[in-house]
């Protein structure tokens, strides 16, 4: 560290008087206010010169980009040779070194964690995608070095890489941890160009990479990254209050802005609002009760579907991940990505992206209304009826009960014994995941509260077949036991209540014997006939029909019974005018426009 301070010194980069760097278990170095008096608004400058840009990597390898910077790190970590610029005037293996030698050996990532260690993260957002995102790495990996020249010339030295690459898909996880990570976890990389010393890189990036436009805001690419030596030793607080700012000079400036740091205090940066499952993926650690947590739900839906969302229905919120600024500071320049309103169906071909957390309920309201959406039926002439906000509701809630009921089942711990489990790593899978839970959970009662609000305003509109069997004497004591007259077997049973809706709606327009109280019922139903009389399709008998019949009334008993043509009018009418609460036994509930 101290060989690293005077590097920095030489370099040009400035640090608040007063604080030492020490090295702190788990959390490596930890930047402490040793000496109160000379502190007063700490200021951390970096000049352009002690950065590793993409400047940099393009004076190596031709071009610029995130992946030939991260190649440019593994170079100066694992390549013995010199890495000569400027007319080899400037060896930045040397240059660099002070710095590359305090970075971690193995910054930590359930992308490098063992199998039994993954298996920790079963059924989670980040358990269920390291398998893709690992890919994903190697795939940026393998693209780097096909479309590089200066890359190309060592592809002899990684043919073994090379061929792992492309049997991908047939590698288990635990030859995919024994035969590739293992290097980059051991330091033991057979090549800096190899795919293990270009994870590491990576992962130094994700843990420790900077915006590259807050020092270069016209020059570069919005994802352009940047390592600011010293300035990086910096941990996370969310409370933090901090500044990034540049100079004329291009050098970067972090000051922090909290008041009352004390002797013996931690100074923290700010990563921004990241939730545990962004700090544990790209940090290798989480917070308890991080009140920036959120859980991540990943909607995808046929573009057609999208299409029409955007152009019908402009109100409903589309975010993607990008819309979810994670830094802790503003900036001025808006991102380039398409706003809202230019954006296509293809922006969303990896999803929409929604964030659920417990301090405020606005992505649980887009969601609902995408839900919402999904539920209309074409028959409906408005877009957000009743029957649709409450039928998506029941969609969203089932959803997260489902995702809530993966998230609890608790994994065993029986497969790859071989390995070791990390204490910490056990740990930061628990909170994440309790958390994860916790905030499902809040999510969950909060749609039970809308749903009991909705309930109780649209009750006028609301029919439950309890309240038929209750006041529909008529119907219970004699027309339905008549319909059922010759049937041979003791106990007619009913499938559901959308079925005995069906049966009553079908009985009621046979019988012409809708009571005074839901007479309202049957003019809902005639005015839905009159709707659709010229719609043909949604009145010739189909199949659906043809087996709901065949389920009551077999072959055997029908010359009584109802007409299957009743039949099949009350199924489409009740079908477009229900919703099913999942949530209180399947119970069916006939939503009418009339009061
Ligand atoms: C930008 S670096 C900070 C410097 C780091 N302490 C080091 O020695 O290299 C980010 C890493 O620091 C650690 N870290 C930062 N903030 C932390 C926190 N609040 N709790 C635990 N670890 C933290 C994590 O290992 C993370 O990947």
């Amino acid at each position: 560290m101290e060989e690293l301070l005077r590097w920095g010194q030489e370099n040009g980069i400035q640090l608040p008087k007063g604080i030492e760097f020490i090295k702190d278990g788990k959390k490596g170095f930890t930047c402490i206010y040793s000496n109160p008096q000379d502190l007063q608004t700490p200021r951390f400058i970096a000049p352009l010169n002690a950065l590793i840009i993409g400047e940099l990597a393009e004076k190596v390898f031709g071009t610029k980009n995130n992946g030939l910077l991260k190649f440019l790190l593994a170079k100066l970590k694992y390549d013995s040779n010199p890495t000569l610029i400027d007319n080899n005037t400037l060896d930045l293996q040397k240059k660099f070194a002070p710095y590359i030698n305090v970075l971690p050996t193995v910054p930590d990532s359930p992308l490098i964690w063992n199998p039994r260690e993954i298996n920790l993260l079963k059924n989670t957002n980040l358990g269920n995608s390291i398998r893709e995102r690992l890919y994903a790495i190697f795939e940026q990996w393998h693209n780097l070095i096909e479309n590089n020249i200066f890359l190309q010339s060592f592809k002899l030295n990684i043919g073994n890489d090379l061929e792992l690459f492309n049997q991908w898909d047939e590698l288990s996880m635990q030859q995919i941890y024994d035969e590739i990570i293992l290097k980059t976890v051991n330091s033991t990389p057979t090549h800096w160009c190899s795919f293990s010393a270009y994870l590491w890189s990576h992962l130094i990036f994700t843990s420790r990479a900077f915006p590259e436009y807050l020092i270069n805001p016209k020059n570069c690419d919005e994802y352009s990254i940047m390592l600011l030596p010293i300035i990086d030793l910096l941990n996370h607080n969310y409370t933090s209050r901090v500044e990034w700012s540049t100079n004329n000079n291009r050098s970067f400036i972090l000051t922090l802005l909290n008041d009352n740091i004390e002797q013996g205090d931690e100074l923290f940066n700010n990563y921004g609002p990241k939730g545990n499952e962004e700090l544990l993926n790209g940090y290798g650690f989480v917070l308890e009760d991080n009140i920036c947590d959120s859980v991540t739900l990943k909607i995808k839906l046929p573009l057609p579907v999208i299409e029409n969302i955007l152009k019908n229905e402009p109100s409903i919120s589309l975010p993607t991940i990008d819309d979810y600024t994670t830094y802790a500071f503003e900036v001025d320049q808006k991102s380039n990505l398409a706003d809202d309103k230019t954006r296509t169906a293809e922006n969303y071909k990896d999803g929409i992206t929604y964030l659920l957390n417990t301090s405020n309920d606005t992505s649980l309201t887009s969601l609902l209304q995408v839900f919402t959406f999904l539920s209309k039926h074409d028959s409906e002439i408005v877009s957000f009826s009743i029957r649709a906000r409450l039928d998506g509701l029941q969609g969203l809630r089932n959803a997260l009960q489902n995702k809530l009921h993966i998230l609890k089942y608790k994994v065993p711990d029986h497969e790859y014994l071989q390995y070791e489990i990390d204490e910490y790593r056990s740990y930061c899978s628990k909170i994440y995941r309790e958390s994860q839970i916790k905030i499902l959970k809040h999510s969950i009662n909060v749609l039970k509260n809308w749903e009991k609000q909705w309930l109780k305003e649209f009750k006028p509109q609301l029919l439950t077949m309890d309240k038929i069997l209750k006041y529909d004497t008529g119907f219970v004591e004699t027309e339905l036991p008549a319909c059922f007259a010759d049937n041979t077997s003791d106990d007619i049973s009913f499938d559901s209540t959308f079925d005995l809706f069906v049966l009553w709606i079908a009985i009621k327009i046979q019988n012409h014997s809708f009571i005074e109280k839901y007479k309202s019922v049957q003019s809902d139903l005639e005015s839905y006939i009159a709707r659709h009389s010229n719609n043909e399709k949604k009145f010739t008998i189909n199949e659906d029909t043809v087996s709901f019949y065949n389920t009551y009334f077999p072959q055997k008993d029908k010359q009584n019974k109802i007409k299957i043509e009743n039949i099949h009018v009350a199924l489409n009418y009740v079908r477009d005018n229900s919703f099913t609460r999942s949530s209180k036994l399947q119970e069916t509930i006939l939503v009418t426009s009339n009061k």
